[in-house]
């Protein structure tokens, strides 16, 4: 019988579903494990698990069943305490349980970057209660970023303008966290001129850096990515070094999604995902290898050689406005017409108001003309009941 290795997925997205692919063609066993079922990943793996993530006992009593090779966290929101002590046991986490467990919550990575690191970062303050939090904004000032400990994809996420708006971003904060333990961060606002992901894998020959991809986002959620996105050669270095410094930190092997802020003078460093990033969905159509192919390459320990920006390309992703259900998507028909266009449905059982439910990728000469494609395929598409 073939004796493949065995990927454990936790978390099973839109991101997971091109892992596990990639997975598979590789010859891996797959297994998708996420808090609801008929998730995107669970569509396309051997076998799959519905649980509470954030239950030690569910996910150890998984990894003691399942007995994977390589433990692949998909999400931030996992009982992160426990992977860190399945790798005491011998179990490989990928990159790290400690990376897992940092990237988690948002206190773990920006003291790490800022204090331990001296990463340059917007000032933050951290509170627990409304009060600290009336105080942290005073200190900071406004307008400032609010954010919960434990969140993604900008949920929970706030700009307080004045104090007036405090009260609102703290109940926003209180209602969008994954878990509602009431700490925010209070972030002061980086007037950037762009911002961008730089993809950065740790593999057995090295850490080899993307293109950079730069990308819009909208109430903390992205809704344009392209690549590549125009710095000036001291910006790349910066990034690349901030990149560097905070990955080698992080350790192990994978792909990384260094999130950094581009102002005048100064590259910030804003978070890291240790994982495929959703602004990379792009390299689905723009590089010799993606993201999730670099992503399961590391992770296999298999050497990548290089890294080829094969044409410039933007996405725009599909969000829906509001809950249903049931539903399909409409326009596949035009946006398929659009010239070098692709479009990936995810195929999520139910809609949830911004929830991402399609994304569209393009190809051209120049990233101008890529934009507009993709744009004009998402204008053709709507979700309905
Ligand atoms: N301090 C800040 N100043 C200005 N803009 C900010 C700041 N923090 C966040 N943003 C904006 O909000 C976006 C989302 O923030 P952040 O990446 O921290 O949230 P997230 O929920 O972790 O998102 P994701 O999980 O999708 O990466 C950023 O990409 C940026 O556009
Ligand atoms: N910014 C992080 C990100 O894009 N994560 C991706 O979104 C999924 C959750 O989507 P859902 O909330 O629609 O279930 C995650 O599983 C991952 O693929
Ligand atoms: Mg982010």
């Amino acid at each position: 019988m073939y004796n493949s290795k065995k990927i454990l997925l936790l978390g099973s997205g839109e991101l997971g579903k091109e892992v596990m692919i990639e997975a598979q063609r590789l010859g891996v066993e797959t297994v998708a494990v996420d808090r609801y079922e008929g998730a995107p990943a669970m569509q396309v793996a051997h076998r799959s698990y519905v649980i509470d993530m954030l239950d030690p006992k569910e996910v150890r009593d998984i990894v003691e069943k399942e007995k994977p090779d390589l433990i692949v966290p998909e999400i931030e929101a996992i009982a992160t305490s426990e992977l860190i002590k399945l790798e005491e046991e011998g179990f490989q986490v990928i990159p790290t349980a400690r990376a897992a467990k940092l990237t988690m919550d948002r206190e773990g990575i920006r003291r790490l970057a800022a204090e331990t690191l001296q990463l340059p970062t917007a000032k933050y303050e951290f509170a627990d209660t409304y009060e600290e939090f009336e105080q942290a904004t005073r200190n900071i000032g406004f307008p400032c970023v609010i954010k919960p400990l434990m969140s993604s994809s900008g949920k929970g996420q706030s700009v307080c303008h004045s104090k007036e708006e405090i009260e609102e971003c703290w109940k926003i904060a209180m209602e969008g966290g994954r878990v509602q333990n009431g700490r925010v961060i209070i972030e002061e606002f980086i007037r950037f001129d762009s911002e961008i992901t730089l993809l950065t894998v740790r593999a057995v020959n090295g850490t080899k850096f993307c293109a950079p991809i730069g990308h819009i986002q909208k109430d903390g959620d992205y809704i344009e990515s392209w690549q590549p996105h125009q710095v000036t050669e001291g910006q790349i270095q910066e990034a690349k070094k901030i990149a560097q410094v905070i990955t080698d930190e992080l350790g192990g092997y994978g792909l990384f999604g260094v999130e950094l802020f581009l102002a005048q003078d100064k590259v910030y460093f804003s978070e890291v995902s240790p994982r495929p990033h959703d602004t990379g969905l792009v390299t689905l159509v723009t590089q010799n290898l993606s993201e999730f192919a670099l992503h399961i390459r590391a992770i296999l320990g298999f050497p990548i050689p290089e890294i080829t920006l094969v044409t410039p390309g933007a996405s725009r992703p599909l969000k829906a406005i509001e809950e249903m259900n049931e539903y399909r998507v409409e326009g596949l028909e035009q946006a398929l017409a659009v010239t070098n266009t692709q479009v990936r449905v995810f195929g999520k059982p139910v809609t949830k108001v911004g929830r991402r439910i399609a994304v569209t990728l393009s190809t051209a000469e120049t990233v101008e003309i890529a934009k507009k494609q993709a744009k004009n395929a998402l204008d053709y598409l709507t979700i309905k009941q």
